[in-house]
Parts: C-alpha cells; structure tokens; sequence
C-alpha cells in the first residue's frame, strides 16, 4: 500500500489558474474525499493526479516516487483512474475496456496471459458486469459504463485510486455496492463526490475545494458544519448521525430567506 501526497499544486488551462496552491494528504489504505460546489476544480485536480493534465507547479507523490517524473507505464502501475468521461466512439467491447487496465504490466502489443485474463474476469465480476462482457462498451447504460470503467481500474491492481464521481449514474444500491468494494479492496483512494452523504458514510477524510482552493480538510464530522456547508454550498445544513455509524448525516434545504 502506497500513500498519495499533493504539495502546493497549482494546475492552469490556457493560462487561467483553475487550482491553486492545494496541499492533500491520503496515508496508505485510507479514503479522502474531495466535495465543493460546481466548477470548484474536483475534476481539474484529479485529472493530475491520473496525469491526464499537467500541474504548473508543486509536487504529487505516490509512496516516495515523484508522479510526474514517472515513465507513463510506471506511473500507470500506481494510479488508477475511474473517470467521470471516457472517449466511447471507438468500437470494443466491455471485456477489452476492463481488460484495458491490464496495459501497464504488458509488453507492447502483447496478447493477455492466462493470469490477465483471470484477474479481469474477477474484476469484472466484482463490479457485477461480468454478463456484459461481450457487449460493446459505446451501447452500455450510464450506470453499466460506469461499473465497467471501475472494472478496468481495478484489473489495473494500481495502490492508488482515483475515483471522479463514482456513482453519479448509478443507483442507490449500486451506490452502496461501489463504495463497499472500494472499501474492501483496501487501497489507497481520493474520491470526488457530490452527495456528501455518501462522502460523510465512506471518507477518512474530507477536502472542501471552492474556487480551486483547499477552504476545509479534516474528517467528515469535523468539516461538515453547517457553517461550512452554508458558505461553500449556499444551503442551510442539520447535522444528524447516520444510523449504525459514527458519520454525520445531513439534512439539505434551500437557504432560508432566499424566498423559495
Ligand atoms: N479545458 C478547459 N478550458 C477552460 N476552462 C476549463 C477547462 N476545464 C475546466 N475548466 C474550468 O475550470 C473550472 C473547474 O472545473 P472542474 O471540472 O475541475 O470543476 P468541478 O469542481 O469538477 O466541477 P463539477 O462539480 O461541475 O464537475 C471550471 O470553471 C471549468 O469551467
């Protein structure tokens, strides 16, 4: 198990700063989730983290290994990414795009081993698309794409996950089941979640991201107050306990006094 450290990381597109001077610990085998409204930067920032996009300055580590001074194949090794889009014009089928995962630990063009191909039937099954395997990937539901790309993150066997909002197109009981297994599967994971519920229920820790700045870091019961919750979100917040768990658990109204 490997931890994640981002150091003052700023990332710019075209020139205009989109995040700026974010600081984001996860210690091995633990989850830290990344909520905050709209256009905040979640997705700007984790894109760096699966090196999808470059960072202008400061550092991201895995264990002790500098990500951007990795070859792509060994950074590969370590992070895994779960995307919020993935390009689906192209023609294969669910199989390849799990078996996809299996990439950096291949020679180039090199045909799927035995060992490949059980570690991406059981990756598939876990995810619980393994009867949509021969289906090609471009004419899956949002909600099966989604597990299927989970699928490929977890073929990859990477000690660090990236998940961008994992469940949006899922179902409340698929919500669950992604998140027990990323739980399970112990690794070392940052999450950017919309429904803070779910971040509350399976998050370590929390960063609040607004206007591509860290305003709050902790753990969920520490972070989500209604204090916070009313200045980041603009919505007025009651804090409760999640039934059977220590996360707090909150209760989401439109802001009084704004005439709705
Ligand atoms: N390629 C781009 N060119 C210009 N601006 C961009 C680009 N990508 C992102 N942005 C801007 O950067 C800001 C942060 O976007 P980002 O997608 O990281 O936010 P987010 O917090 O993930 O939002 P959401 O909750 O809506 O998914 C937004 O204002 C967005 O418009």
């Amino acid at each position: 198990m490997t931890s994640l450290t981002l150091s003052d990381v700023h990332i710019a597109i075209g020139g205009t700063p989109i995040v700026t001077g974010v600081d984001l610990r996860v210690p091995s085998g633990r989850r830290a989730g990344i909520i905050g409204p709209n256009g905040s930067g979640k997705s700007t920032l984790l894109r760096a983290v699966y090196r999808h996009l470059p960072i202008a300055r400061g550092s991201i580590t895995v264990g002790d290994e500098d990500l951007w001074r990795l070859t792509p194949r060994r950074a590969a090794r370590l992070v895994a990414a779960m995307p919020q889009e993935t390009k689906s014009d192209f023609d294969v089928t669910a199989w390849e795009m799990a078996a996809a995962g299996r990439t950096p630990h291949k020679r180039p063009f090199a045909p799927d081993t035995a060992e490949d191909t059980a570690i991406v039937t059981d990756a598939l099954t876990r995810a619980g698309v393994a009867h949509l395997a021969r289906r090609h990937f471009a004419t899956l539901s949002g909600g099966e794409k989604q597990r299927v790309l989970f699928a490929r993150a977890l073929a990859q066997q990477a000690p660090v996950l990236v998940l961008d909002e994992p469940t949006n197109h899922l179902d409340v009981r698929h919500q669950f089941e992604l998140l027990d297994l990323i739980t399970e599967a112990g690794t070392t994971v940052v999450a950017a979640l919309h429904d803070l519920n779910l971040a509350a229920a399976y998050c370590d820790d929390l960063y609040v991201l607004s206007g591509g700045r860290v305003v709050a870091h902790g753990p969920p019961a520490d972070v989500l107050t209604p204090p916070l919750v009313g200045e980041v979100f603009g919505v007025d917040a009651h804090v409760t306990a999640a039934p059977g768990s220590d996360a707090p658990h909150l209760i989401l109204r439109p802001r009084s006094g704004t005439g709705r």
